[in-house]
């Protein structure tokens, strides 16, 4: 399967959210990655269901919805008639796991279990099979723009085999400073989509940059820049 592409909303102009919903539609981006984040999970406060909801409309692409909350399964209703397609809630959000993942299942929704860096991999070998996607955090949850973990490959060779040893169909998603420069190592490593804020939206032509994300092209030279 070619990998696919989603584009973090975190890092877009939400001044200018009309060119930021063309850029998402014209792009080769496959999914929009919707960060949300309640000042508790993660020292940060993003946005919530009514921007999903107003933004539902105007794209036509699956929404991936990366809950950075606790509590989540409070609002599994909410986000499914906001318009999620995926809903990833974090492992170390959730006390009975088994139980979110067949609320979020029974919403209709895909589901994807999010591990924080520290958070080992084998810890996942129970729900593997009950699960659409995984999503590895390469970065501390709640900012954009931050440095790619390095350990993430080895939680990427690790998940892989767990996947192949279970049999699980679920694919591998990584979210947290992925660029051009780990874009490729990164699918060779296993993973299926790769999510990217920065990278596109503070590119200066994203739609350039999700092309370079999907197809690995080439950086130019830098006379070509100027
Ligand atoms: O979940 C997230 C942060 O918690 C974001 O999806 C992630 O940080 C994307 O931003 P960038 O590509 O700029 O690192
Ligand atoms: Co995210």
């Amino acid at each position: 399967m070619k990998h696919l592409i989603a584009p973090s909303l975190l890092a877009a102009d939400f001044s200018k959210m009309e060119s930021q919903i063309e850029i998402i539609n014209r792009s080769e981006a496959d999914w929009l990655h919707l960060d949300i984040m309640d000042g508790v999970f993660v020292p940060n406060i993003s946005f919530g269901l009514p921007v999903i909801k107003s933004l539902r409309p105007h794209i036509d692409k699956p929404f991936d919805v990366h809950l950075m909350i606790v509590d989540p399964d409070r609002y599994i209703r909410d986000f499914k008639l906001a318009g999620a397609d995926l809903l990833n809630v974090h492992y170390e959000a959730c006390t009975h796991l088994y139980r979110t993942i067949d609320a979020i299942k029974k919403e209709g929704m895909q589901v994807g279990v999010t591990l924080n860096p520290h958070t080992p991999v084998f810890l996942l070998e129970e729900i593997i099979t009950e699960v659409d996607l995984v999503l590895l955090m390469s970065v501390n949850p709640g900012f954009g723009g931050q440095k790619f973990i390095e350990n993430t490959f080895k939680k990427l060779t690790d998940l892989k085999r767990l996947i192949e040893k279970k049999g699980s169909r679920a694919l591998i998603e990584v979210d947290g400073g992925v660029t051009v420069a780990n874009a490729q190592r990164l699918i060779n490593a296993g993973a299926d989509v790769l999510v990217a804020g920065s990278a596109v939206f503070n590119a200066p032509d994203p739609i350039q940059a999700v092309k370079e994300l999907k197809h690995f092209l080439p950086e130019p030279p830098l006379s070509d820049l100027r």
